[in-house]
């Protein structure tokens, strides 16, 4: 609704409380409202101060003033002509019908405190279902696609750097970026609130995808949505569950884009293992891991029976420096995604080898977001260096492709220095709580990762070719010859020297 319809509205409930009232009588006005952002209001009082006191449309209003049953008094501007007392709402519903739109601001008069501060975690989330508020004009798919959040969803991958984009966006471009208000950091609301893998939303009811739609989008505070903000939330299990694709699609009917990171498929697996190790205290060996989970791929026909476990690499004597995998030839990516996807159908804790396999992993988001230029995916090691290194292109490219003007919020972003908490990459590394893997393991798991990391040029870009490959033997100046020398004497003899 525009600015002059909404200062009619104004204008027309103005002149009905002035034929209505005597000198000193109340006036009252009803914002109609649609059910969508009800969810907002929680039951909570001072959540309807604090949306209220913002510069909200009315929308909000009759929600809260519904749930809530509390008199609110409110100062209507810019026309500042009168003040509403609202008594009972759902009398002055089937009286009224005024009508504010989002440009009108409102100003509470009444109450303690008209306009306290919302914290991140400053109160309970709605749960599911809402009671609804039926409006016959409402239309869930096309309501509010202006302001429709979030705009930027993180799908992962874990442990690959999503908490640093994380707290770069918020620390130096908070009042460009809007988080959730999730209790949680990281909201899962496709796979583990809504469980949407189980869901066929081809043949879905569209009365339930409008609450799916109203529960996600009253994770961000509408009211602070202006075109030069972004919402955004990070997830990052979405990446490895594909079937949540349709949920994304049906029901961010307004297109967020998608964005992912990808890390050393190898390193990834590590530090996934070093933080189950940190939760788990007696976890099994890493080693009988990667057994465990390098037979399913032989069960399935990912690999072929030839293939050898770790345990089996190891006892191979000199066959160990021949490859250990055999794969199937002329395998295409399509299929190698969908095994992939069939070994973990249902299964919620994918294991730590399986997160690394980013072609067939990623497969499935290129195909749907990747012709519409909807998903970016970065390079964690890329990413990690300019950020240690105090250089922001990569925010730059996060923000641009999310519809931000980066030039425009420049001015945002506070003078980095190079202070105690922006650590240099050589620091991360060495501040590292867990030994580094030993050298026999990734070089074993190199040939397996190698095979699918020659497929991401295909499907991400020629600049996804050789970013990984692991330079053991190689004159390189990462491995001095003396490295290299008790590398092979590890991989040889089984000494426990690492790289
Ligand atoms: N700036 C910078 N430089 C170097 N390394 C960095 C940086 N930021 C994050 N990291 C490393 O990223 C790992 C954590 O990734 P995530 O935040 O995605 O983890 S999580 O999925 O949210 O748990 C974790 O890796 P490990 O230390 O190997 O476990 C972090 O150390």
């Amino acid at each position: 609704m525009d600015t002059s319809s909404a200062a009619a509205a104004a204008m027309r409930a103005d002149e009905e409380g002035e034929q209505s009232r005597g000198p000193g009588a109340e006036i009252k006005l009803v914002l109609t409202v649609t059910e969508w952002y009800d969810g907002y209001c929680n039951n909570h009082p001072d959540n309807c101060r604090d949306l209220l006191g913002s510069s909200a449309c009315g929308m909000f209003v009759f929600g809260c003033s519904l749930r809530t049953q509390q008199p609110l008094s409110l100062t209507l501007k810019p026309k500042g002509l009168f003040v509403q007392t609202f008594q009972n709402a759902r009398e002055l519903q089937s009286k009224y019908h005024g009508y504010i739109g989002r440009e009108s601001s409102l100003v509470i008069e009444q109450g303690e405190s008209s306009r306290t501060t919302r914290t991140r975690y400053g109160y309970e989330r709605p749960k599911p279902p809402f009671e609804p508020i039926k409006h016959s004009s409402y239309n869930c798919r096309t309501f509010h696609a202006q302001w429709a959040v979030p705009n930027l969803i993180l799908i992962g991958a874990q442990k690959s750097g999503t908490s640093t984009i994380w707290t770069v966006l918020r620390k130096r471009y908070g009042r460009h970026v809007l988080q959730p208000y999730t209790r949680s950091f990281e909201p899962h609301f496709f796979d583990w609130k809504i469980g949407a893998p189980s869901i066929n939303f081809t043949d879905i009811d569209e009365a339930k995808l409008c609450d799916f739609r109203k529960e996600y989008m009253g994770y961000w505070d509408h009211t602070m949505m202006r075109s030069d903000v972004i919402a955004f939330e990070k997830t990052p299990s979405y990446m490895i569950t594909p079937n949540i694709i349709p949920a994304i699609e049906a029901i961010c009917v307004w297109r967020p884009k998608i964005l992912a990171i990808l890390r050393n498929p190898i390193d990834r697996a590590y530090s996934h293992y070093a933080m189950a190790q940190r939760r788990n205290k007696n976890p099994p060996a890493f080693s009988r891991l990667i057994d465990r989970e390098i037979l399913k791929y032989i069960d399935v026909g990912i690999l072929r029976k030839t293939s050898l476990t770790y345990s089996q690499y190891e006892r191979s004597g000199p066959d160990r420096f021949t490859t250990p995998f055999h794969f199937y030839e002329n395998r295409t990516l399509e299929e190698y995604s969908r095994l992939f996807n069939e070994v973990y159908a249902g299964d919620k804790q994918k294991e730590f080898l399986y997160r690394s396999f980013y072609a067939p992993i990623l497969y499935p988001w290129v195909i749907q977001f990747g012709k519409q230029d909807r998903l970016l995916v970065l390079q964690f090691e890329d990413f990690v260096a300019r950020e240690n290194a105090n250089q922001t292109t990569h925010v730059e490219e996060i923000l641009g492709f999310a519809g931000l003007d980066y030039m425009q919020v420049r001015g945002a972003e506070p003078h980095i220095s190079n202070s105690s908490g922006r650590r240099r990459l050589a620091d991360w590394t060495l501040k590292r709580k867990y030994k580094a893997m030993p050298a026999r393991v990734r070089f074993y798991l190199s040939f397996l990762y190698g095979h699918f990391n020659a497929m991401l040029p295909d499907l991400l870009g020629e600049e996804w070719q050789n970013v990984w490959d692991e330079d053991f033997f190689e004159n390189s100046p990462a491995a001095s010859n003396a490295k290299i020398e008790k590398m092979l004497n590890e991989i040889v003899n089984g000494s426990q020297a690492t790289l």
